[in-house]
């Protein structure tokens, strides 16, 4: 790990998913870059209720973009043997993500499904491989694209189709203010290219 960060490359510092946790940024300097972002919104950070709220914001990272910390291949390094030549769905795995245009929540449903090509995953993992991706900045389509192509470069099954249900709170708190509009994305691999497959798929997920 490298030690401390020259001066001047605080200025043109790059974001923590480069440097994997190890911002140069301190955390003083952060907390005062929050203080002063809750000056311009136009309350006073000083007051009582909002002392510890820079603190708050910066711990609530850790979980929210925790993902940056995480590698696919770490989550899915354990297979396990089996001979099925099945589709395997887990469906409707709830996420919460933070969109990268606007630094707001949205949150939904992901079903993933593979077709094993000799090994299969333990099913947690597969939810696991959602929080990898989806405690990032992201959007929608590559949220999906990532899971998807993650399976499919270490599982190498015949083929991975992913569906993703969200609300986007930057379209319903502010912006067009559309609170029930379901923004639905897929990234389909391999096999699940075929009808045939992505139809037993969309049925196992209904
Ligand atoms: N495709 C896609 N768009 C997203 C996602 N999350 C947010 N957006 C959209 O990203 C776009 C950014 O557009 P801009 O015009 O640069 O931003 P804006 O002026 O804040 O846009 P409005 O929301 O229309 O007010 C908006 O249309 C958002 O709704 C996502 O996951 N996928
Ligand atoms: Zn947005």
């Amino acid at each position: 790990m490298r030690k401390t960060a020259k001066k001047s490359s605080l200025r043109t510092a790059k974001p923590a998913n480069a440097q994997a946790g190890k911002h140069p940024l301190s955390e003083e300097k952060i907390l005062n870059n929050l203080r002063e972002i809750l000056a311009y919104i136009g309350d006073d950070p000083t007051r009582e209720g909002l002392l510890e709220t820079p603190a708050r914001i910066v711990r609530s990272w850790k979980k929210l973009f925790g993902g940056y910390q995480m590698k696919p291949q770490d989550v899915l390094k354990t297979f396990t043997e089996g001979s099925c030549e099945e589709m395997v769905v887990l469906k409707d795995i709830e996420f919460y993500s933070t969109c990268e245009h606007h630094l707001q929540p949205f949150f939904g449903t992901i079903s993933i499904g593979y077709l094993p090509k000799g090994r299969v995953l333990g099913i947690s993992k597969l939810a696991r491989l959602v929080e990898v991706f989806a405690r990032r900045l992201q959007i929608q389509e590559k949220l999906v694209a990532q899971i998807a192509d993650s399976l499919m470069d270490t599982l190498q099954p015949h083929g991975v189709m992913v569906v993703c249900k969200a609300k986007h709170m930057c379209i319903s708190s502010r912006g067009i203010e559309k609170h029930n509009a379901v923004m639905v994305t897929s990234a389909i691999r391999g096999a699940f290219k075929k009808m045939e497959v992505r139809n037993e798929f969309l049925e196992m997920i209904k």
